[in-house]
């Protein structure tokens, strides 16, 4: 099976805390990946590392990511054609990052953007094709009849389902979304869950996506990755969790907040697998 996304010992330091602290994964091509962790575990630091938002502690040899075997980043230096590799990575930020006086049409548009001649890009220039394109990638979302709208019109489910039209137009390989549901009603959350999960279905694009939201792991990932203190804890099937587990990685009063509880304490895919399998798993991934 071919990777999509290899980290090896990536370390990164802020201050005096470590926000990761030696994480090795490899994440292979068509998974849909949930990273959970309580606030502050890492995820967003380890989403941006991946993109080559930010670079890990310098060391001769750590901190190497590669995504589609190019590389990212490595000893704390960014790739020399780390720009390039940005366009096969679509990138879906908490806060909608949509341009708001922008019509939704124009802003799938702008996925284009690191496939077409700069000069083209730059006078808004597209062709019939790549309109269309962008056309299709809105109705895979279900919002073509707001093609001309402003993006600042939308409600905050709409723009993130526009944020991820515009990963389709990009036809990225591989879609990092940080906590895209975060501050979404269960519905809009539920949609924009949905439309991801048929980028990674039906157009086999490989997908990580932090969440706070637990139920939504279980609901369409099959892969959770769980954070504590910028270490990998858990990594294993998402119906292996449980709530015995969750309530060990968010601490008892955030699980309760998280609503965890109502999960079952056996794990999620069935009855007889118990922490121990977890345990054996963390230590594993320790
Ligand atoms: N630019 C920064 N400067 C200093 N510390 C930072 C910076 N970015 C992140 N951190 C620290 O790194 C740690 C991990 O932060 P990060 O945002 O990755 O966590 P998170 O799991 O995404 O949290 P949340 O779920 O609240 O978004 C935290 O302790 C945070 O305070």
């Amino acid at each position: 099976m071919s990777s999509t996304v290899d980290i090896y010992d990536l370390n990164r330091t802020f201050g005096a805390g470590k926000a990761l602290d030696g994480v090795h994964l490899r994440v292979n091509r068509g998974e849909m990946v949930a990273l959970i962790g309580a606030s502050g575990s890492g995820k967003s630091t380890l989403l941006r590392h991946i993109a080559g938002l930010t670079v890990g502690d310098r060391g001769v040899d750590s901190g190497r990511i590669e995504v589609q075997g190019r590389l990212i980043q490595s000893g704390g230096r960014l790739a020399r054609d780390v720009r390039l590799s940005r366009t096969r990575i679509g990138f879906i930020f908490q806060q909608f990052n949509l341009v708001g006086r922008l019509t939704v049409l124009q802003n799938v548009l702008v996925g284009l953007l690191g496939r077409i001649p700069e000069w083209r890009g730059s006078t808004g220039r597209f062709t019939r094709k790549e309109r269309e394109l962008a056309l299709a990638a809105l109705r895979r979302v279900g919002l073509a009849d707001r093609a001309l709208q402003r993006a600042s019109t939308l409600s905050g489910g709409q723009q993130q389902r526009v944020a991820i039209a515009r990963a389709m137009a990009q036809q990225a390989e591989l879609i990092l979304a940080d906590e895209p549901i975060a501050s979404l009603d269960p519905e809009s959350s539920r949609r924009v869950m949905e439309s991801l999960s048929t980028l990674n279905r039906e157009d086999r694009r490989t997908v990580i996506v932090s969440l706070h939201q637990v139920d939504f792991a279980v609901r369409y990932c099959p892969r959770t990755v769980a954070l504590k203190d910028g270490r990998i804890h858990f990594d294993g099937p998402t119906r292996e969790l449980s709530a015995g587990y969750l309530r060990e990685l968010y601490g008892a009063r955030d699980a309760m907040e998280l609503g965890l509880d109502s999960l079952r304490d056996s794990p999620v895919g069935g009855p007889g697998a118990g922490g121990e399998r977890e345990r054996a798993a963390c230590a594993a991934t320790a």
